[in-house]
């Protein structure tokens, strides 16, 4: 495949950024890459394992002369690095970044931007509970979603472009508006995430139950739960603080169900329980029939 883009710009060098790296080069999807991270202990790793062909030591150096500029930084580092870049920002640039939240960052970085690049935002539905610029591999993004949210007005070449990019990548693309996408994360992603580090941390709280019975007894659900709940605190942090109005009603909504099962377990309604398991086993069933039950490849997870 010919190259989409000639120049690019990670900022961020963690598990998206490395993968996105990865897979860009497998691919000769894109011609120089240049990256920059905040710490100068991550542009070292990222030197000694050739992540990206040239590291900056700022992130002006690095969005010098780049035709695609990757914001891959926690979802509260986005308005700093927004201001950062803006004066070094080439004219026609396109400007991405892959937050978890769409609405507050659209918010942090546009205002920030001259009106000579286009800032087209997304979000890869691809992680893994690992962070920093060793945990990244080229096959992450393959068979999942990559939304994208333009911004009103943005032209629709400048958007396909990018489209092309993460189709080249493996990913399947969508387009979406900022407050919908925060809602429907708020629900497959965001709110799930809480519940697990909520369960992991009760887990630990319980002084009946010992530190090493729940390590050698943890069963399925409870691994899975261990899984997401070691995400990195920094990045869930700022997503929960930028997606409050949805998570917290999300949350409200879990709430109030929790309370009807925690009843009908107390009165013994089998039948509602039942009831229950029946429909949101067909929700399973429906993701599945779907093609969306990425349990199977563990594409590396296991990598540190
Ligand atoms: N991990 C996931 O599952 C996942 C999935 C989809 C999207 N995202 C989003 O992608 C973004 C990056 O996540 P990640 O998992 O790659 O994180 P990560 O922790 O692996 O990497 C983040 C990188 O950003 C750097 N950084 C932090 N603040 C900075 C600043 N002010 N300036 C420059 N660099 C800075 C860190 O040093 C690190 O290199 C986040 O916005 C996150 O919401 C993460
Ligand atoms: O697989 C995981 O570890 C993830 O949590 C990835 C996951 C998610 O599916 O919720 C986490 C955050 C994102 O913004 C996108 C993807």
């Amino acid at each position: 495949m010919s190259q989409i883009y000639d120049r690019v710009a990670l900022i961020g060098l963690g598990l998206i950024a490395s993968s996105l790296y990865w897979a860009f080069k497998r691919d000769g999807l894109v011609g120089e890459v240049t990256g920059y991270a905040r710490s100068g202990e991550t542009r070292d790793i990222a030197r000694e394992i050739g992540l990206c062909d040239r590291i900056c030591d700022s992130a002006a150096e690095a969005v010098e002369g780049a035709d695609l500029v990757v914001l891959c930084v926690p979802v509260g580092a986005m308005d700093a690095v927004a201001r950062e870049i803006a004066p070094a920002l080439k004219a026609g640039a396109t400007v991405t970044d892959v937050g978890s939240v769409k609405r507050a960052v659209i918010d942090a970085v546009h205002p920030h931007l001259p009106d000579t690049v286009h800032f087209v935002p997304s979000h890869p539905l691809a992680g893994t509970e690992h962070s920093g610029p060793r945990s990244g591999f080229a096959e992450l993004f393959e068979g999942r979603w990559f939304l994208i949210v333009p911004v009103e007005g943005t032209d629709v070449a400048v958007v396909d472009q990018l489209d092309t990019l993460w189709q080249a990548i493996g990913s399947k693309t969508a387009r979406m508006d900022a407050d919908h996408h925060d809602l429907v994360l708020a629900v497959t992603s965001h709110a799930p995430h809480l519940i697990a580090y909520t369960m992991v941390g009760v887990a630990d709280d319980l002084s009946r139950v010992t530190d090493s019975e729940v390590i050698n007894y943890s069963a399925a659900g409870f691994r899975d739960f261990t899984r997401i709940a070691a995400s990195d605190p920094t990045m869930w942090r700022d997503v929960f603080l930028n997606n409050k109005d949805a998570t917290l009603e999300i949350l409200g909504r879990f709430t109030e169900e929790l309370f009807a099962l925690q009843r009908a377990i107390r009165t013994e309604d089998g039948d509602m329980l039942h009831d229950y398991f029946t429909r949101t086993r067909g929700i399973r069933r429906g993701i599945v029939e779907a093609g969306q039950d990425t349990d199977a490849p563990d594409f590396g997870r296991t990598k540190t």
